[in-house]
């Protein structure tokens, strides 16, 4: 690495318009540093992190678009974090507003500015990755001695644009690491896996905001034109265009002959006017036919493969049965039942209190994905850290928890480990299956909560931690606390408030789910899938001991089985289509029999009637015989 001196000396000759190597938007960005924003390189100065306060508002303003691409980020996130790269996603005005690291790294990483509630605006912190793709709005790599600030040049930092509907930088994602011993061009890569990640939340975005309109889908090859499109254009029922993503500028431009993206402009305007479609032939436009046959042409000759997407109409939007007041992360949890109403209710209330929380609800039925709502839905900088104690073998719970000091035992790393609740600390710790921590543990936990510090194993002195603890149980604590497997006394620590949430086969938004997950799904693989209504009457027959889990992954696979992303009973599992016919597994001969006949004895009709499989009437009719 380049020493500091070196840096401000290379800084200065720039300025004075000598001939540089560096890349281009670095030169822009340094000489916007230098006499646009006055900055000083000969004054380093260390990342800025903004107060709570300002940054819980920066958050709440990006609320919908974090978890629109919650399950994109932690997707990149996770084909990243073993290089040690953090990801981090800002705003426009370059603060981070969602976060993703190894929290072993956590102080190091607070420190260089990779964290929580950094500003990484260009004329705060000089020439860097998000700085300089907010004012470029174009994908970049400010790899090491590129970033102006001489505190900044350990770091290489890759960062593409995220673009509202109306064509407007809406967030910047980036992903960075402490340290590289690469060169630059090793970050390529990087560039484009940050840059695919961004199109495809841009994409996911779009859908969300479209349930009434069209999405016409635009790529110049037809490979990949149902999962990650150049373009996407959505149109509502009078023809005229209501959103795009970048690519869907881009591509609107290039068909009318025009270099710049021109943006705004082209909202409202009749999608005839650019492509030789409109609205009636957007259904031919479908998939079910060939990709070869399904193109738009420019008005300037230009040929794209195309791909439309219709309505969802029926989709009934949270906002109108969950009032708008609460927190973003808090109106997603249900979709019309009551119970689970009061709840979210109860949850807004609590979520920037620093009470401790009890879960209660059965396996599978959303204790840890509440949590995190509530989380979400503070004011803390901090980490969301879940600790499932029944997953972690006894022997390790406490190392994992309480973390321990350099060779506190054989085995032990040499450096020591930070444990889960240090990790947790100005966030939030959620420890799921709470019943399952040992006894002498719970005693431990009791201490750190009272004298909030906490001593691992093997140290001499104990460390001060801050963070709000919630917890969860599908087992019944008091009746664990009066046979002495729980102590009482963690108990009142745990539960100064308790929510519960109901189980599935209770809740009287069963719809409201199914369209929910599949809308999610869907976000995620780039398509809407739809389901049918006999396919919907033979899950809502079902039990569901395993809960939303349990749902979620039927309906994963349901998808995975359905032609062209339509849903339909024979996607089911095989059990599903037992439990639809008369009278649940067991064969009700006669009511068969009366069905059969009212279809003219059409075993087709039938099955498409009980929402169930051909061969499972046939089965059961020989068995009949
Ligand atoms: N309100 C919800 N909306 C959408 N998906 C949900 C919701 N609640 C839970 N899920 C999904 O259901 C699955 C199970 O949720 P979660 O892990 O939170 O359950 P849990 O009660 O903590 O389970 P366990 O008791 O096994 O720890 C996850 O895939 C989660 O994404």
């Amino acid at each position: 690495m380049v020493s500091a001196l070196s840096h401000i000396r290379e800084i200065e000759r720039v300025a004075m318009g000598r001939p540089s190597n560096r890349d281009r938007p670095v030169i822009q960005s340094w000489l916007r540093c230098l006499n646009d924003y006055q900055l000083n390189p000969a004054r380093p100065q260390e990342a800025y992190i903004v107060p709570a306060t300002q940054l819980r508002e920066h958050r709440e303003q990006s609320e919908e678009l974090i978890r629109i691409g919650r399950t994109g980020l932690e997707g990149l996130f996770r084909q990243v974090a073993d290089q040690n790269y953090v990801l981090l996603l800002s705003d426009a005005r370059g603060v981070t507003v969602e976060f993703m690291g190894d929290p072993t790294f956590d102080n190091q990483l607070r420190k260089a500015g990779l964290y929580l509630g950094s500003e990484w605006s260009e004329d705060r912190a000089g020439t860097c990755a998000v700085g300089a793709c907010i004012v470029s709005e174009k994908p970049v790599i400010i790899h090491q001695d590129d970033h102006f600030d001489a505190c900044h040049i350990g770091l290489t930092c890759t960062a593409a644009p995220i673009f509202d509907t109306f064509g407007d930088l809406s967030a910047v994602l980036d992903i960075s690491q402490l340290r590289s011993p690469t060169e630059k061009a090793s970050q390529q890569l990087a560039l484009h896996l940050v840059a695919s990640t961004a199109r495809r939340i841009e994409l996911a975005n779009l859908m969300t905001r479209a349930r009434e309109d069209w999405v016409l889908r635009l790529a110049r090859l037809p490979d990949f034109l149902d999962v990650d499109p150049d373009a996407a254009i959505t149109i509502d029922g009078n023809g005229m265009i209501t959103g795009m993503t970048h690519g869907g500028f881009g591509a609107v431009a290039r068909s009318m002959n025009q270099n710049t993206v021109p943006t705004r402009d082209f909202i409202g305007k009749p999608v005839s006017d650019i492509f030789d479609i409109d609205i009636d032939q957007l259904p031919a436009l479908m998939r079910g036919r060939p990709n070869g046959e399904r193109m738009v042409r420019a008005r300037n000759g230009l040929a794209l493969f195309a791909s439309a997407i219709a309505p969802v109409s029926s989709f009934r939007t949270p906002s109108t049965i969950i009032p708008a007041r609460l927190p973003a992360a808090l109106r997603h949890l249900s979709f019309g039942d009551p119970a689970m109403e009061a709840l979210q209710a109860r949850a807004a209330k609590l979520a920037d209190r620093n009470l401790p929380i009890l879960i209660r609800g059965e396996t599978g039925s959303g204790k840890e994905y509440l949590a995190r709502a509530i989380h979400d839905s503070s004011a803390r900088s901090g980490p969301f850290v879940a600790v499932n104690c029944a997953a972690i073998p006894e022997q390790l719970i406490e190392s994992e928890l309480f973390g321990y000091a350099p060779g506190a035992f054989t085995g032990a790393m040499q450096k020591g480990k930070m444990g889960l609740i240090e990790a947790a600390n100005g966030g939030t710790l959620f420890l799921d299956e709470i019943g399952d921590m040992p006894l002498a543990l719970q005693s431990r936990l009791l201490r750190v909560l009272s004298e909030n510090e906490v001593q691992p194993v093997g140290a001499l002195r104990p460390k001060p931690v801050r963070f709000r603890l919630l917890s969860a149980s599908h087992r019944d604590l008091a009746a664990m606390a009066a046979e002495g497997r729980f102590r009482e006394d963690l108990l009142y620590r745990l539960n100064a408030a308790t929510l519960t949430i109901p189980p599935l086969r209770q809740r009287r938004d069963f719809d409201g789910l199914v369209d929910h997950l599949l809308r999610r799904h869907g976000e995620e693989e780039g398509e809407t899938i739809t389901i049918d209504l006999a396919a919907r009457r033979a899950l809502a027959r079902h039990d569901w001991p395993g809960n939303l889990r349990e749902l979620d992954n039927t309906l994963r696979v349901a998808a995975a089985m359905a032609t062209d992303a339509a849903i339909t009973a024979e996607c089911l599992p095989e059990h599903f289509q037992a439990e639809a016919l008369p009278g649940g597994g067991q064969v009700d001969n006669e009511a068969l029999r009366r069905q059969l006949g009212e279809c003219g004895n059409n075993v087709s009709e039938l099955a498409r009637r009980l929402g169930v499989n051909r061969s499972t009437i046939h089965r059961r009719l020989k068995r009949l015989h």
